[in-house]
């Protein structure tokens, strides 16, 4: 379970959020959507650690990660995984490299194991030796999708993965992300401004506005 309690944060003089408490069950796949600059992002970066709450505490499976401007656990600490709406592929590193870049803290062979399994997973085996700058935007971000999951995060954050694909590539990655996160025990937090792109694959839908993050019904 993630929680967020009495969370106020404020950039820029900006107030993002203000006093929001929050709980979102493990596994489920939640959808997040808002006008543009409203937080969506801002929320990813204080679950992901990247960012820190001015008042208030973030837990992760009860543990305190974050807590008045304090980050407790680091982000690479938390089994957190980010996709972002660039694919942020290191551009001198083949497919297989960039997968394996976030798996050097396990053994050789799991290593192995774990980037062959995600390949087909993913549907990328076919790419594995081309550089991120030879793919097409569709085939950076399927990519994407699998260094960030290699290795096995328990929490998906995405932050508008769809974005700039063209209607087939979209309907593509849609479908592997759908497949993967029905396939696990991920808990998935997916912001869009579409709310239509994820019905399919989402269980809970909130909009942020007025600083505060609503459920929405349905
Ligand atoms: N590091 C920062 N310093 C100052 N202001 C920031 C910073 N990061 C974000 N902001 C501001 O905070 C607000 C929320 O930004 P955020 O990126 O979370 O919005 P968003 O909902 O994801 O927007 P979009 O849909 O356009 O991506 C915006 O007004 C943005 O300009």
């Amino acid at each position: 379970m993630i929680s967020l309690n009495c969370i106020t944060k404020s950039l820029a003089r900006k107030t993002i959020f203000d006093d929001v408490s929050l709980t979102i069950e493990t596994g489920t796949h939640v959808a997040i959507t808002g006008p543009s600059g409203c937080g969506k992002t801002t929320f990813l970066r204080l679950i992901a650690g990247l960012d820190t709450p001015d008042r208030g505490d973030i837990r992760i499976e009860s543990k305190l990660t974050s807590q008045s401007g304090r980050t407790l656990v680091p982000p690479h600490q938390r089994q957190v995984g980010f996709v972002f709406q660039a694919s942020a592929l290191w551009p001198h590193m083949n497919v297989v490299q960039n997968i394996l870049f976030g798996l050097q803290q396990l053994p050789k062979s799991d290593a192995a194991e774990h980037l062959n399994r995600i390949l087909s997973e993913t549907g990328t085996t076919h790419l594995a030796k081309r550089m991120p700058g030879t793919l097409s935007g569709g085939e950076q971000r399927r990519v994407a999708v699998a260094r960030t999951l290699a290795p096995e995060p328990r929490i998906l954050l995405m932050d508008e993965p769809l974005t700039d694909l063209d209607s087939v590539a979209k309907t593509e990655l849609a479908e592997l992300i759908k497949s993967i996160v029905q396939n696990s025990k991920m808990t998935l937090i997916f912001v869009t401004h579409d709310l239509k792109e994820v019905s399919h694959f989402c269980d809970r839908n909130y909009v942020i506005k007025g600083a505060k993050v609503i459920a929405l019904n349905g």
